[in-house]
């Protein structure tokens, strides 16, 4: 028998990752080739943003999905969120010249503040949260903090685009086909200062280190390419990663609902780690059952990744203290 539509609420919608996302969710990628999808479509209440959903909708009935069940489209997040079983959190205020970080910390709060308790009131009672608007963890964690009846493991923040991005750097650096590299995962915040844990990373079932061989390049130029690849793409493109960042969620989500998946999510780190309890911080986790996970606890951090997960940990309480007023 075929199986019922989910409900994919998608904000930001007309914008660079959105279009790059809602064709790929369209066509199956995201939840499987047998999983019809109806999806609601939410974009700032301005005429140019939804001039151009508009145009996206066009677009994605011209491509005859048989998965996509229905498009709605609004401004409306009471509507958009309706009986949402996932909420894609892409849309957020981009950074303009002259502005702070703790400026967009705060603009960004509002918008994630009401769409938290929007989603806390009428999504459906398994809906699971997926942040990618910047600054990713912290937007997480003030929708989070507005939820009641959704508990916080609901709410994941992306930090897969990082992980993906570090599996490549060692794979090239190693000259092996990408898939011989596991167990790379990324801890802390999806900034400059997130850690991607090579220690304990595999190539060819043997360590990442042994098979590289040179401590030097780990700690620095691998860190330092992973952790400024977003600024980088900025930098030769004109404009931030939309493509790439929207494969990363499509690889987000298919990981939690695949059970047995083991892949790095910002989720509340409740203390492991190291973090403070009440940050999202990028960990690694064992997808259990469709949308649910455990962290995987089980690994041993050396004084350098020691030291790391204390930096990223720090901007985290930082962005959280500036927001603090507002949860
Ligand atoms: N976590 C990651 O790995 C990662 C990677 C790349 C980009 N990002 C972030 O993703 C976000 C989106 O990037 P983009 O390139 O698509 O930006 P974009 O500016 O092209 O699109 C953002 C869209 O969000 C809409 N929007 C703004 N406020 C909204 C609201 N309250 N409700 C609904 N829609 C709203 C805008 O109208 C716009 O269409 C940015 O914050 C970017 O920094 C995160
Ligand atoms: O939008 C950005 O600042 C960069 C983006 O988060 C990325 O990692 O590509």
């Amino acid at each position: 028998m075929a199986k019922a539509p989910i409900k994919v609420a998608v904000t930001g919608a007309a914008g660079q990752i959105g279009y790059a996302l809602l064709f790929r969710i369209a066509s199956g990628a995201m939840f499987g080739p047998d999983q019809p999808v109806i999806l609601q479509l939410i974009e700032a209440p301005f005429e140019k943003p939804l001039a151009a959903l508009a145009g996206v909708a066009m677009e994605l009935d011209d491509c005859a999905f048989p998965l996509l069940k229905g498009i709605v489209q609004t401004s409306d997040a009471s509507v958009g969120f309706k009986d949402a079983n996932w909420c894609l959190l892409v849309g957020a205020k981009p950074r303009g010249p002259g502005m702070e970080r703790a400026d967009l910390l705060k603009d960004n709060g509002k918008i994630f503040i009401e769409q938290g308790k929007i989603i806390d009131a009428v999504a459906a009672d398994d809906a699971r949260v997926a942040v990618v608007g910047n600054p990713a963890n912290t937007n997480c964690m003030i929708a989070a903090s507005q939820a009641k009846r959704l508990t916080p493991d609901r709410f994941t923040a992306m930090v897969r685009l990082d992980q993906n991005r570090a599996q490549t750097q060692l794979a090239q650096k190693a000259g092996v086909d990408l898939t011989e590299v596991k167990d790379i995962f990324i801890y802390g915040n999806h900034s400059p200062t997130m850690f991607p844990s090579f220690a304990h990373a595999t190539i060819g079932g043997k360590a990442a280190a042994d098979v590289i061989n040179d401590k030097a390049w780990l700690e620095g130029p691998f860190l330092e390419t992973v952790g400024k690849r977003g600024a980088a793409i900025i930098a030769a493109r004109g404009a931030s990663s939309a493509a790439s960042a929207a494969n990363a969620l499509v690889d987000h989500v298919r990981s939690l609902v695949t059970p047995g998946a083991i892949h790095s999510i910002a989720v509340k780190s409740n203390g492991l780690y190291g973090f403070d309890p009440e940050v999202w911080a990028g960990m690694p986790v064992r997808t259990t059952t469709p949308g649910a996970y455990e962290v995987i606890t089980s690994y041993e951090m050396d004084d350098f990744a020691k030291s790391k997960i204390a930096a990223t940990n720090k901007e985290l309480v930082d962005e959280r203290s500036f927001v603090a007023s507002m949860l």
